[in-house]
């Protein structure tokens, strides 16, 4: 059994958070991100927050966001973290965290080393660092496409606290991913998903069970 920390990303239904909360998920990602299949509205994301209520932790997600949609978003989700998934300096990490006092997650895009070594600009300002494959230049999204990159450049980050291994994950590769990196939290989305935006509970389930018995 391992105690990996779960974020199931890209909820916007009842059921799909149910599902989550069931699996014993850590953390559900909320988008707000108009151009994701995933994409919700204040609205929504208060229901979802009614639903959830205590019993799992809410990410809102956000790229390259301006403050005024980050504040209706953190007070409609009673989100409980800030993910920045977009071009986002270490600067503007430390403001948003400063302006809304809550953990600020950065996504780090990552095809080579390079990349993974770029992410020490953001370590220690960020509260935590998400490696996510990076996406292709003309790609709709900055993320959740269901792509990986080459775990063994995360190497040197094995044993470190703070950080999340994200990108193309699913119940078949979870277990190959956490013995390769040892990352102390996965975040999956397509990988739970029977098409983009629709999460199946099962596969939800059965990514959870994969983890966790990892
Ligand atoms: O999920 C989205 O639609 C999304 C849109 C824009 C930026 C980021 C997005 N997702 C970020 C996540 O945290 C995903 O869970 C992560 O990229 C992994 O996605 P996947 O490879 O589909 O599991």
């Amino acid at each position: 059994m391992t105690d990996v920390a779960i974020k199931i990303c890209g909820i916007s239904t009842p059921d799909a958070l149910d599902a989550a909360t069931a699996a014993r998920a850590d953390f559900v990602g909320l988008v707000f991100f108009p151009p994701s299949p995933r994409h919700v509205d204040g609205y929504a994301a208060a229901a979802l927050a009614a639903r959830a209520g205590s019993t799992i932790g809410r990410v809102g997600l956000f790229v390259d966001a301006d403050d005024g949609l980050i504040g209706e978003s953190v007070r409609a989700g009673r989100l409980d973290a800030i993910q920045l998934h977009g071009e986002e300096t270490p600067e503007r990490v430390a403001q948003v965290k400063e302006r809304f006092g809550l953990p600020v997650w950065k996504a780090i895009p990552v095809a080579t080393a390079r990349d993974v070594e770029k992410a020490k600009a953001h370590d220690g300002v960020a509260d935590l660092l998400l490696f996510d494959a990076r996406t292709p230049k003309d790609a709709a999204l900055p993320g959740g496409m269901g792509l990986s990159f080459d775990w063994s450049l995360l190497s040197a980050w094995r044993g470190k606290p703070g950080w999340g291994l994200a990108g193309g994950l699913s119940a078949a590769n979870v277990a190959g991913a956490l013995a390769k990196t040892g990352a102390p939290l996965l975040d999956t989305s397509s990988g739970v998903e029977t098409a983009p935006g629709h999460k199946d509970p099962e596969m939800i389930r059965a990514f959870c069970k994969a983890a966790r018995n990892a």
